[in-house]
């Protein structure tokens, strides 16, 4: 559980220049921030992680007080237990694969852990590589297995995939909800992809110009269109479900019956009952 109230200075779009965050979240799954550009998001996390100063905050983690502006408590960063994801990877460069494990984990070196993360993200085989001789993804795969090193109470991404291409990043999503249904870890992730948000996170805040306006399921905050009307679209399919799958279209979701075959990632045509004719 992670209870939050924090109000912090910022020079915000439209002359709005606060982020007012007053939260309480039951961190289990992933949890995401999503919001356009500016909203306020990567702020958020820095305050959460230590990074950057409110003027006046509450942030309490699984019962452990870390910043409480009234009382004089701010622990610093290394003191928070949180792992950091960032979309620019941010490996040390000389260092190789295991190395940055190994820094990463200071003196709880554990050693099955460190194997175990490797191999469930495919990194077995690149151990001894240094970050400039990986592929993006790969490289992603090693910050994700770097920060998940450290057992952190809470792990926070920001955009950890918007620098890969599609194909990737949808094997990454694949990868990090198999790494979650292990670990089980805590996790806010900052996107503002809709896609990637229905897909990873069971809870989300919707937040814009430095305020959370919604707050809830993802089908709920982007709302859920169960249709059948008379209408051809083209979307993407970001879940299958048994029988049941969710596609995207022109950034709303539907829940249709699936096609047999079909999978996340997959672009689909859809059609919804008879033509209509266009007077
Ligand atoms: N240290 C700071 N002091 C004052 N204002 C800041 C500071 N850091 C960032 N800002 C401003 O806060 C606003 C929100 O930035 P932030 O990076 O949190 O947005 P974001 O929602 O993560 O956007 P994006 O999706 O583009 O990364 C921006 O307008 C930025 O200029």
């Amino acid at each position: 559980m992670i209870r939050i109230n924090i109000c912090k200075k910022l020079n915000l779009a439209d002359g709005v220049s606060q982020l007012v965050v007053d939260a309480e979240l039951s961190l289990q799954k992933i949890t995401a921030l999503y919001g356009p550009s500016g909203a306020g998001k990567t702020s958020l996390l820095k305050i959460i992680a230590g990074l950057m100063q409110p003027e006046d905050g509450f942030i309490e983690v699984n019962g452990e007080v870390w910043l409480d502006t009234s009382r004089g408590i701010n622990l610093p960063p290394q003191k928070r237990n949180i792992g950091f994801v960032f979309q620019d990877y941010a490996l040390f460069p000389n260092m190789t694969v295991r190395q940055n494990l190994l820094y990463a984990s200071r003196k709880n070196i554990d050693e099955q852990l460190i194997e175990h993360l490797l191999k469930l993200t495919g990194l077995v085989a690149f151990v001894n590589h240094k970050p400039a001789t990986l592929s993006g993804g790969q490289k992603q795969r090693a910050a994700l297995a770097r920060a998940l090193v450290r057992k952190p109470a809470l792990l926070l991404m920001d955009e950890p995939l918007s620098a890969l291409d599609n194909e990737t990043r949808l094997l990454l999503q694949q990868e990090l909800l198999q790494l979650h249904s292990e670990y089980k870890f805590s996790a806010l992730l900052v996107s503002h992809d809709v896609a990637e948000v229905y897909h990873l996170a069971d809870y989300m805040l919707s937040i814009d110009k430095g305020k959370i306006l919604k707050t809830g399921k993802p089908a709920e905050v982007f709302g859920l269109i169960e249709s059948e009307d008379q209408i051809r679209l083209f979307g993407q399919v970001v879940s299958v479900d048994g029988d049941w799958m969710t596609v995207i279209v022109d950034q709303r979701l539907f829940r249709l019956k699936c096609v047999t075959g079909l999978k996340v990632g997959d672009r689909v045509s859809l059609g919804f009952g008879d033509a209509g004719k266009i007077l």
